[in-house]
């Protein structure tokens, strides 16, 4: 199976524009493994470089020093190997919800042989109808469907996804975590998400790999060794959602607080 990365010692700073700041180190080291065909979620504290990390395996920035690999081949820009699917859809205002899946497809010169795909992925993602509506005829669930189409339709070996349902209310959120589940298994892909729900990394994940508050390291990876489809009630659940809180150091640590009147 394809879609094995391999991240060793990854560091990446931000160059300050002020050069009377420091400049900015976001990842100190990062070394992670990621299986073929898992799925993987990445949790830690806000600006931790969550985003950073996944941009580089993305191909959209460099790492400052450190190697990282796809299937075996280093990581030098971005490829159809892998598709991004990012919080908010970031879809195309002016064109149609076919014409955004198809995008990548005509930049690459093979819409033509592939053209039914769109169609398949439009039906994957249940936007069947859907086609020829743009943008802002849809909702924030069916925008965020629309982008998955978009990311998929490639067939890329590893999906990246950048807090892709952070935008959605509770219920939509819910329906579109099964979605991406059938995605996943469905397409023999890994997955590999930024998220900041903890309830989420535990839904979704075989892997919650855990990263300190920046300068980022990879704190603990939590192997979910919960049978699927999962129940978020379930006890088990709760001890590893008790368990991430702590790693997060959130678990009712927060010391007290006085107030004086
Ligand atoms: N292009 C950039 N130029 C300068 N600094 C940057 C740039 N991109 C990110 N940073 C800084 O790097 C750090 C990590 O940012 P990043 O967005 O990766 O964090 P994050 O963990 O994804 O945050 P959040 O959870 O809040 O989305 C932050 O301090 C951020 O300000």
């Amino acid at each position: 199976m394809v879609g094995e990365i391999k991240i060793n010692n990854v560091y990446k700073s931000f160059k300050s524009l002020d050069p009377s700041k420091e400049d900015t180190l976001a990842l100190n080291g990062v070394d992670l493994k990621i299986e073929p065909g898992s799925f993987v979620s990445l949790i830690g504290p806000s600006g931790c470089g969550k985003s950073t990390l996944l941009r580089i395996i993305g191909g959209l920035d460099k790492a400052t020093s450190g190697e990282l690999f796809l299937d075996g081949n280093k990581i030098i820009k971005p490829g159809s190997d892998r598709g991004f699917a990012f919080q908010g859809s970031n879809l195309f205002p002016w064109l149609t919800v076919e014409k955004n899946i198809a995008f990548g497809l005509k930049a690459r010169h093979i819409y033509k042989k592939e053209k039914e795909e769109v169609q398949k992925f439009v039906d994957l993602v249940g936007l069947k109808g859907f086609e020829k509506s743009y943008p802002h005829q849809l909702s924030g669930g069916m925008q965020q469907r629309a982008s998955l189409a978009r990311a998929l339709v490639g067939h890329p070996s590893v999906l990246l996804l950048d807090e892709p349902l952070g935008a959605l209310d509770a219920f939509t959120r819910m329906t579109l975590q099964d979605e991406i589940l059938k995605i996943w298994k469905q397409n023999n892909m890994t997955m590999l998400m930024v998220t900041h729900d903890v309830d989420e990394a535990i839904y979704m994940s075989d892997k919650v790999v855990v990263m300190s508050s920046r300068p980022s390291k990879v704190e603990e990876i939590i192997d979910i060794d919960l049978p699927r489809p999962r129940a978020r009630s379930q006890d088990t659940f709760q001890q590893y959602r008790t368990r991430i809180l702590d790693v997060l150091n959130l678990g009712g640590k927060i010391e007290e607080v006085e107030y004086y009147l």
